[in-house]
């Protein structure tokens, strides 16, 4: 991805990770209300590129998010001589901590906070040619997180198949919530995980985790999943929530749905008690 400005003043390394500030670690060789202007304009770019790639409709990356929440934002430039002029953005991957409830292999809700794939996006141009390892791999020397700890969201099928090829992630765990994790989530973990009380008390319980691509559905009306209520709850429902994001706004009838939530048993949750593997793939919002 081109831009009428230097890519290579604006990021000084072949990868620049970004947080809510959206300054690089190296300070951009323009001056700073200059670095903010372009930094905010290619955050914007590649993340409409990349939800134009994965057909979401509308970008889950922006700058206005990026600044709102504590998310880390990897960007791969290209630094062949053959883009010397002005530089090229090859693609990005962002990345953050969330609150999530994982089920493990007895189907026992786990409370944990790991490190979820977000979004993750190399242009067209340029994929197969390595260049998501490359990125990949940087963020995960940065993060210091094995490949098998990481929750995805909504992972596409290049990106299952990226997983399977470069880091052999094969087999997930079933799950509830639109995060995919793989066998060996819960093993040799830093922080291990919570196990939740088969029963909570009420009040207690949060009913559903937003993925990312899930506030999509909040700017177009009730939030998932009660903007499920209305027709049948025909997906398996969520829980866990993240703690980055606004609270839902109640509608009336909203407090059934939830209580409703509590007694569904979801079909995943069946799969798991059943030992039957359920395809990631399937679990992929449809529009
Ligand atoms: C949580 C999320 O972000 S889900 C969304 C993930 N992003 C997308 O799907 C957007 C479109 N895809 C892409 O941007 C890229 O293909 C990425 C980010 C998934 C991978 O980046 P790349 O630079 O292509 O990966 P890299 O070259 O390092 O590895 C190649 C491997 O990735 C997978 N892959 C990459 N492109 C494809 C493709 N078109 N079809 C199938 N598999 C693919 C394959 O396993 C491939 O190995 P192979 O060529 O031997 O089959």
């Amino acid at each position: 991805m081109e831009f009428e400005f230097d890519i290579h003043k604006i990021f000084l390394e072949p990868i620049s990770k970004l947080d809510s500030s959206l300054l690089p670690q190296r300070r951009p060789l323009v001056s700073s209300s200059e670095a903010q202007r372009q930094i905010v304009a290619v955050i914007d770019e590649i993340g409409k590129a990349s939800a134009k790639a994965q057909r979401l409709p509308a970008p889950i990356t922006s700058a206005s998010r990026m600044q709102t929440n504590q998310h880390h934002l990897y960007i791969l430039k290209d630094c062949t001589p053959k883009t010397a002029g002005r530089g090229v953005v090859i693609g990005f991957l962002k990345v953050g901590y969330k609150k999530l409830f994982v089920l493990d292999h007895s189907g026992s809700h786990i409370e944990a906070e790991p490190l979820c794939i977000l979004d993750f996006y190399i242009h067209e141009s340029l994929q197969r040619h390595g260049f998501g390892k490359e990125l990949f791999a940087f963020m995960l020397r940065t993060e210091q997180v094995e490949p098998q700890h990481l929750a995805i969201d909504r992972p596409s099928e290049k990106f299952l198949s990226f997983l399977r090829k470069h880091y052999n992630l094969r087999s997930t765990i079933p799950q509830v919530n639109n995060f995919v994790v793989f066998e060996g989530f819960f093993r040799d973990r830093k922080a291990p995980g919570r196990k939740m009380p088969a029963k909570r008390a009420e009040g207690e319980i949060k009913p559903y985790s937003l993925s990312e691509r899930d506030f999509l559905k909040h700017e177009e009306g009730l939030p998932w999943p009660f903007s499920q209520a209305q027709s049948s709850l025909n997906r398996a429902s969520s829980l866990g929530s993240s703690p980055t994001r606004a609270c839902p706004r109640h509608n009336p009838g909203e407090e059934d749905f939830v209580k409703s939530l509590r007694t569904f048993r979801p079909h995943s949750l069946q799969r798991a008690a059943s030992g039957e593997q359920e395809d990631p793939s399937q679990r992929r919002r449809t529009r």
